[in-house]
């Protein structure tokens, strides 16, 4: 096995097993792996490249089924073009560099456009792990706003753990709750502000699991409820009528031992879906759009020919 394949390998089993998580910084990595392995591959051809090229980015894609920012991404790389096998390979390192350049970019402004609806002394309940929600809370607390964050465990993985860590660094007045305590505390909550991992066509959340619950609580208690989605979240695929698939995770990460009880077993999906008509914005790149617009977003920004 070649280096580079070796390094590639590594990348994707990081992101197998969550030393790479999150769905931006999965794109993120995944298109960065696909040029370093590109720059390196020894084709005697153009078409060996190719195949060289569509057997990495298979690997990567295997990596976390429901993440379609992985997918969004590799197909954005694999939108190379060139004659000869070296104008290839750099077509291929442009379109990975100005992915990650313009998913930098996209955070940056959801956090400006997000933090607009922040008010001084308003609590923010977030669930998880988003870098993108975070960079909305963060640009509030930036801008001198004063806020309070209630951030849940997130159970099994505890990506709470990781959120409430940076909040501390950045002196974010933070409270860290179990995830069954969100309809406990959400009359205390000003808005929900979460990440995604997919947005349907129909404007629906693929999140963390627990998110749908979360969804239901504010609804009921009339808090908002804020999704913070660059636009590679959305699915081309749910256009065309798939369902997103929605990972299940090892048992042993709910119960470890599960093995030795005969009768049990453990059910461990790592996402749900929440029902657009329980969320109020989504703060994308290119504005604060309803969740019904998503249909057009995907048609108009992810270039996809139905
Ligand atoms: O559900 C998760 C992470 O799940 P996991 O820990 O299983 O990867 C995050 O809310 C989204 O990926 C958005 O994150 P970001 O805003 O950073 O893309």
């Amino acid at each position: 096995m070649t280096r580079s394949m070796e390094e590639l390998l590594e990348t994707a089993e990081k992101i197998r097993t969550m030393e790479i998580r999150g769905a931006a910084l999965i794109a993120r990595a995944a298109a960065s792996a696909l040029k370093e392995f590109a720059l390196s591959i020894e084709a005697a051809s153009l078409e060996e490249f190719n195949g060289e090229v569509r057997r990495g980015a298979e690997i990567l894609l295997d990596t976390r089924p429901t993440a379609v920012s992985l997918s969004n991404a590799i197909r954005t790389v694999m939108r190379y073009r060139g004659d000869d096998l070296e104008a290839a390979r750099s077509s291929l390192a442009k379109n990975a560099d100005s992915f990650v350049e313009r998913s930098l970019m996209a955070v940056e402004r959801i956090g400006e456009i997000g933090s607009r609806r922040i008010l001084d002394g308003d609590v923010i309940l977030t669930h998880c792990n988003s870098s993108v929600a975070l960079a909305i809370i963060k640009t509030a607390f930036d801008a001198g706003k004063d806020i309070r964050v209630i951030a849940t465990e997130s159970r099994p993985r505890y990506q709470g753990h990781l959120t409430i860590k940076a909040l501390d660094g950045w002196g974010i007045d933070t409270e860290l709750v179990v995830d069954s305590a969100v309809r406990s505390v959400i009359n205390e909550v000003d808005h929900v502000i979460v990440g995604a991992d997919v947005i349907t066509a129909n404007g629906s959340l693929v999140n963390k699991i627990g998110t749908a619950a979360i969804a239901l609580a504010a609804h009921e208690a009339r808090t908002s409820f804020v999704v913070a989605a660059e636009t590679y979240k959305f699915s081309p695929e749910t256009i065309m009528g798939e369902l997103v698939p929605i990972e299940e995770r090892s048992p042993e990460e709910v119960y470890p031992g599960i093995s030795k009880l005969a009768h049990v077993r453990v059910r461990n999906p790592a996402f749900d879906v929440t029902p657009h008509r329980y969320i109020d914005v989504i703060c994308t790149e290119i504005g604060a759009i309803p969740p019904e617009m998503s249909y057009l977003v995907i048609k108009e920004m992810l270039g996809w020919e139905l």
